[in-house]
C-alpha cells in the first residue's frame, strides 16, 4: 500500500504541469511570478525524463528559474509577485541593465525574458503536437518551433547545439506516453486546452515588455 502510494507520486504528468500554467493569471490578469517559475520546473522535470543530451538546456532553464525564486523568497520579494510589480519595481528602482550588461546583469526582468521566448517556443511546439498525425516528426516539429522563435535570439553555437538535441527527441509516440495524460485523443484534448493558456500568459507578458520597452534587455 505504502509502496503504491510512493509510485503514484513519482507518476509524471504533463497535465497538471500545464494546470499550473492555469494558475498563473490573477482576476486583473496579472501573471504570478510563483506558478510561472513552477510551470518551468515541471517542464524541466519534463524535459530531464527525455535523457541526458538535454542537460545543457535543462541547467540554462534552471538556473533562471533559480534567479527568480530567490528574488520571490528575498527581502523585496513582495515587489516579485506578479511580472507586472517585479518590472515596475525594477524598473523605478535602476535595477535593470537596459542597453549593455552592467551592474545588474542578472535582473528579474532580463532573466524573465529568456524564459518568456522560451515560453513561445512552447506555444509553437504544442500546437504543432497538437495537430501532428502519427507519421510527424517530434523532431522537425521541435526544430520548426525553435527557428520560428527562440533560434533569433540565439547564437550559433547554440542554434546547432539545439539543432543536434532536437535530432534525438524521441518519436511522437514515446513523447505521448512519457506525457503520461493518456491516449492520443485525450493528449489532444488536453492541448486545446492548454495551448490558449499558454498563449494567453505569452500574450500579457510580451505586451508588458513591449509597453515598457524591455523585449531587447541585454
Ligand atoms: C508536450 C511536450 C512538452 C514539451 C516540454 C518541453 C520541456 C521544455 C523544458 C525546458 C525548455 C528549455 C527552456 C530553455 C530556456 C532557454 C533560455 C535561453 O534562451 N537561454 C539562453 C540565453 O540566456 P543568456 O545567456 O542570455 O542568459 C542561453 O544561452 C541558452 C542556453 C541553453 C540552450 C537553449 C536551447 C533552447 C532549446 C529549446 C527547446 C527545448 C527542447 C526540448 C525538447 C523537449
Amino acid at each position: 500500500m505504502a509502496g503504491s502510494a510512493v509510485i503514484e507520486e513519482q507518476k509524471f504528468s504533463l497535465q497538471e504541469v500545464l494546470d499550473t500554467f492555469k494558475l498563473c493569471l490573477s482576476e486583473n490578469q496579472d501573471v504570478y511570478v510563483e506558478h510561472y517559475v513552477a510551470g518551468w520546473r515541471g517542464l524541466v522535470k519534463f524535459m530531464n525524463s527525455l535523457g541526458n543530451v538535454f542537460t545543457f538546456i535543462s541547467k540554462d532553464a534552471v538556473s533562471k528559474i533559480q534567479i527568480l525564486v530567490n528574488f520571490l523568497n528575498g527581502e523585496n520579494g513582495s515587489h516579485y509577485v506578479t511580472i507586472q510589480s517585479m518590472v515596475k519595481y525594477e524598473l523605478d528602482n535602476q535595477l535593470v541593465d537596459l542597453d549593455k550588461r552592467g551592474s545588474h546583469p542578472e535582473s528579474g526582468s532580463r532573466t524573465l525574458l529568456r524564459l518568456h521566448r522560451a515560453l513561445r517556443w512552447l506555444e509553437l511546439f504544442l500546437e504543432r503536437l497538437r495537430t501532428s498525425t502519427e507519421d510527424s516528426k517530434t523532431s522537425v516539429m521541435c526544430a520548426d518551433a525553435y527557428n520560428e522563435s527562440l533560434s533569433q535570439h540565439h547564437p550559433w553555437l547554440i542554434r546547432k547545439a539545439a539543432g543536434m538535441a532536437f535530432c534525438v527527441l524521441p518519436g511522437r509516440p514515446t513523447f505521448f506516453e512519457v506525457m503520461n495524460v493518456g491516449g492520443a485523443e485525450r493528449v489532444v484534448d488536453m492541448l486545446g486546452d492548454a495551448v490558449p493558456m499558454i498563449s494567453k500568459v505569452y500574450q500579457i507578458t510580451e505586451d508588458l515588455y513591449a509597453q515598457n520597452n524591455l523585449l531587447e534587455l541585454p
